[in-house]
């Protein structure tokens, strides 16, 4: 019989192992975000002194397999039998920092995990019903969702589309730029930072606005930014637009044609969208993080996704005379940009 692995590097069986270890993966890092265990190894090093800064009793034997694990996962660093925040957790486990991305992982577990012990009773029985708070088009889920989001926009994915925005050459020009479906703002924000000439509309659901005004006024921005709040569906978008901005929230789109045929009606003439959205393929089968990441909320009949050059294709319908797509990788993995020009540059 021939080995499903060899020395050559080959290792068939790579899946298998991959997949038993996600779960332990996922537990030790919620976890060590439950315990706050990156605030206490900022203070203390030794298993006996961390077991000292836990709550209730401990066990100092299982503590050390914990942290063990933990350093095994690149949470910690140890050292001669003493633990350390590794950098990942010094900037982003520690519950004081700007970018503390524990809430973050704890609300998409929630989403993502929900119904992964579940698998063979919804493939009998079909999509459960989903509670108010957890339907995507749901204001409420967003609120909860959107503050968890600031840091995680600071976290680079703000700069990242601030980057992609001074790319276009359409952007040295631009005095008026729109996100919609903003979120918190960051990435608006971190655009008309760089460009001083520049104002930014914030367009969101009321509550999201709400979150995203705290966030201008921290940034000291509120003279350069205005708001819409309403649903993207029934909302006037305002017009005199150079750039307008979209990332992971098209999927709420109800009337696709009348939708895009009203962004390209809100640019200048020669104004650009810009979309950063996944974009699926092999008859939605990958990329294998979006398959993954979506799997729970899938199964309970939310499957929001868009296919490889789905919005495109809206925005040629709507009478973008120019539209491309490239690949761009982020935190999460590969997503599609897509540039869309009014007029031919
Ligand atoms: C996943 S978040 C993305 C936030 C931000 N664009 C980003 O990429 O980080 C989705 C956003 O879409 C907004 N949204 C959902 N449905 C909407 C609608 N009907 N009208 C306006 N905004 C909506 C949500 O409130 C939320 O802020």
């Amino acid at each position: 019989m021939t080995p499903l692995f060899d020395t050559n590097g080959k290792n068939p069986m790579a899946p298998v192992f991959e997949a038993l270890q996600g779960p332990v993966r996922m537990a030790v890092l919620k976890a060590a975000v439950e315990m706050g265990m990156a605030d206490i190894l900022a203070r203390v090093s030794t298993p006996e002194d961390i077991a000292a800064a836990l709550p209730g009793e401990t066990d100092l034997a299982n503590l050390t397999h914990f942290l063990d694990s933990m350093a095994g996962i690149g949470l910690a660093v140890k050292h001669e039998g003493s633990y350390l925040n590794s950098p990942f957790a010094e900037t982003s486990l520690r519950t004081e920092r700007p970018v503390y991305l524990g809430d973050m992982v704890l609300n998409l577990s929630r989403m993502q995990h929900r119904n992964i012990h579940k698998i063979e009773a919804l493939v009998q029985g079909g999509p459960p019903p989903v509670k108010k708070e957890d339907r995507l088009a749901d204001e409420s889920k967003w609120q909860a969702s959107v503050k968890h989001l600031a840091p995680y926009q600071r976290a680079g994915i703000a700069a990242l589309a601030a980057d992609t925005i001074d790319a276009l050459p359409e952007c040295k020009s631009a005095s008026k730029i729109m996100d919609i479906g903003c979120g918190p703002g960051l990435m608006c924000m971190e655009v008309l930072k760089r460009h001083p000439a520049m104002e930014g509309v914030l367009f969101d659901l009321p509550a999201i606005i709400g979150l995203a005004e705290k966030e201008v006024e921290k940034e000291g921005m509120a003279s350069r930014v205005s708001y819409i709040k309403g649903d993207y569906n029934t909302t006037e978008f305002g017009d005199g637009y150079d750039i307008i901005w979209a990332s992971h929230n098209l999927y709420y789109v109800k009337e696709a044609p009348a939708f895009f045929s009203r962004l390209h009606t809100a640019l200048n003439d020669d104004g650009v969208f810009v979309s950063l959205h996944e974009g699926t393929t092999g008859e939605g089968t990958a990329p294998e993080h979006v398959v993954l990441s979506r799997l729970s909320l899938a199964l309970e009949g939310q499957n929001y996704v868009f296919k490889k050059g789905e919005i495109a294709e809206h925005l040629r319908s709507a009478g973008f005379e120019s539209v491309e797509t490239s690949p761009l990788t982020l935190p999460v993995g590969e997503v599609e940009l897509t540039i869309a020009r009014k007029q031919r540059g």
